[in-house]
């Protein structure tokens, strides 16, 4: 780095001094804390999205949101060049310019890290960086910050995408890097038009069914609301209410996927009335998805549909599209192809919903929270399926599959029989592109579910009746130090504090099916408990006596 740079970034450095006393780090999602400190952070971060855009010599993204962390919150958030998240290689250098206390040594920082990552500035290329924040009123200037982390590296450049879903910008990254139309209308086609071209391929005697209807959202009081007004008008004929779209109430207060799926009960904005009703709800950046339906015995009660049930109801038709693929009739020397499918959970999977997929004979894989590990794992798979029960995921499809289905199509196309496979090819491609392919993302998911809820003429209800829920019960324990609880098999067994385990091991031999485990949150400053037992009343005594361990292990009670 030579010395014009250098100054440069002290300059910008010493215009957002780090606040006393705050420490970071770059989490299960990125940076997240109270907005008002994350000046200093989100310029850093700026820098680190160009100094990304610099190393692979593409265009990186950054987004500023906290998802369905309160109003007050804020976060922020790297798109590597694929779309998906910051490789997690480079975390521990986030971390610690993040934390470092004051521009000497944040510029030393980055000179030992750009000689070490063989970083320059005569690449091809200059840094690039698309910008996009969430509607909380702190978007406004902490993107100004990140233009200026930005505008520190000398050439580099931002483009403000202005208010965006996360995976809307995930999206575009993905798009521009592939040299492929990127802009906000775009997606918006991309996702409206394979959508009405998997509907067309729905067999016609199921076209007019249970399905029909209405479809009632609740958008978080956050971005996915308005975005999803825009997306209807593209989609003839689709009856969709949004609720909670942000004109009032406050962002994730009472309502939105994080609150609907941790507490089980109606959003704000949703009565009696709506009993029946096929019913759906974003978090506040629309990279999550439930589904649920008001119980007619009880105001606030619901049938939840969550992303374990999402999972299912996708990986239950791609399987079904697959097996079409197999029917005989046909002569072609690539028949047999056999596409890897895989599923990806985490722990916090119901119990049941894993038992589904290994009934439909699908393969199950686990991998600790956060979509970076579950994406990442599903990316080694022809067609990889990922959900976080809480509604966090989607399908990706290998280059050489969808290669594969394409000259399928072609072949197909040319001879008169085999017009079934040809369909499931075109169905199978079609997901491909309804599907973001970058990151988890609500709007597509939802238009995913729609279509096949379509095509095998389902109601929520039938849905939901794929396989039933064991109950589960998730509470948050408040301790010293969150960091001396180190898990291992994808989170389910507590390594240290030695012992904890063994006690956990004791309490869930108590009850019938009885499952739970702890685990550090990566965005919260708690430890996440959860429990899973045959009855609820014993998944929930199962949650608090592990709870109780935790507070006797690594409580305040035991800090003297
Ligand atoms: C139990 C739970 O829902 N955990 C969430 C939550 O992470 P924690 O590390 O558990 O705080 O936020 C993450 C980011 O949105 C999401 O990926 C994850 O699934
Ligand atoms: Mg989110």
């Amino acid at each position: 780095m030579d010395d014009n740079q250098k100054s440069l970034i002290l300059k910008s450095s010493s215009q957002y001094p780090l606040p006393q006393g705050v420490k970071l780090s770059y989490g299960t999602a990125g940076f997240r804390a109270d907005a008002s400190i994350l000046e200093s952070t989100v310029f850093r971060a700026g820098i680190l999205a160009a100094l990304r855009s610099l190393k692979t010599q593409s265009l990186t993204g950054l987004m500023i949101t906290a998802s369905h962390n309160k109003v007050t919150d804020n976060g922020v958030k790297i798109a590597d060049p694929s779309g998906g998240m910051l490789t997690q290689e480079w975390e521990p250098f986030a971390d610690a310019i993040a934390n470092s206390p004051t521009p000497q040594h944040f510029v030393q920082l980055i000179d030992e890290f750009m000689k070490k990552e063989n970083i320059r500035f005569d690449g091809v290329r200059s840094a690039e960086i698309l910008l996009g924040r969430d509607t909380r009123p702190s978007g406004e200037s902490l993107l100004e910050a990140a233009k200026q982390g930005v505008y520190s590296i000398v050439g580099a450049t931002a483009t403000d995408m202005g208010i965006l879903t996360t995976p809307q910008l995930h999206w575009m990254v993905r798009a521009r890097n592939k040299d492929m139309k990127a802009t906000e209308l775009d997606y918006f086609v991309q996702l409206s038009s394979s959508f009405r071209f998997l509907v067309d391929l729905t067999p016609n005697q199921i076209k007019m069914s249970k399905t029909d209807g209405k479809l009632i959202v609740d958008g978080a009081n956050g971005v996915g609301g308005e975005k999803l007004e825009v997306l209807k008008k593209m989609l003839n004929n689709m009856d969709i209410e949004v609720r909670n779209s942000g004109k009032e109430g406050v962002l994730n207060e009472g309502v939105g996927a994080d609150y609907v799926q941790k507490e089980k009960v109606v959003p704000q904005g949703f009565h009696l009335k709506d009993v029946g009703i096929r019913c759906a709800s974003l978090d506040g950046d629309a990279d999550r998805l439930v589904y649920f339906s008001v119980q007619s015995n009880n105001t606030s009660k619901i049938d939840l549909v969550d992303g374990d049930k999402i999972l299912s109801l996708f990986a239950l038709f791609i399987k079904e599209q697959l097996s079409i693929l197999k029917m005989e009739g046909d002569d072609h020397v690539d028949e047999n192809y056999e596409a890897r499918l895989g599923v990806v959970q985490t722990a916090y999977a119901n119990g049941a919903s894993t038992d589904y997929l290994k009934q439909l004979g699908l393969e199950v894989v686990f991998t600790p929270t956060g979509v970076k590990y579950l994406h990442e794992k599903a990316a080694e798979y022809d067609i990889g399926i990922y959900f976080e029960a809480n509604g966090h995921g989607t399908i990706l499809f290998s280059e050489s599959f969808l290669s594969w289905l394409n000259a399928r199509n072609n072949e197909l196309s040319s001879k008169s029989k085999g017009l079934e496979q040809q369909k499931a090819v075109l169905r199978l491609l079609a997901v491909s592109n309804l599907i973001n392919q970058a990151v988890g993302d609500a709007l597509s998911g939802l238009l995913l579910v729609e279509a096949i809820l379509q095509y095998k003429g389902w109601s929520i209800h039938d849905w939901s009746e794929l396989y039933h829920d064991l109950p589960s019960r998730q509470l948050k324990v408040k301790v010293v130090d969150r960091t001396a609880v180190v898990t291992a098999n994808a989170e389910t067994v507590v390594v240290r504090p030695p012992l904890i385990q063994e006690a956990i091991n004791v309490e869930v031999a108590k009850y019938p099916r009885g499952r739970s485990f702890i685990r550090p949150s990566g965005t919260e400053d708690v430890i996440r408990v959860y429990a899973e037992a045959s009855i609820q009343a014993a998944a929930d005594s199962l949650a608090n006596s592990v709870a109780t361990l935790a507070d006797q292990f690594l409580g305040f009670g035991n800090s003297g």
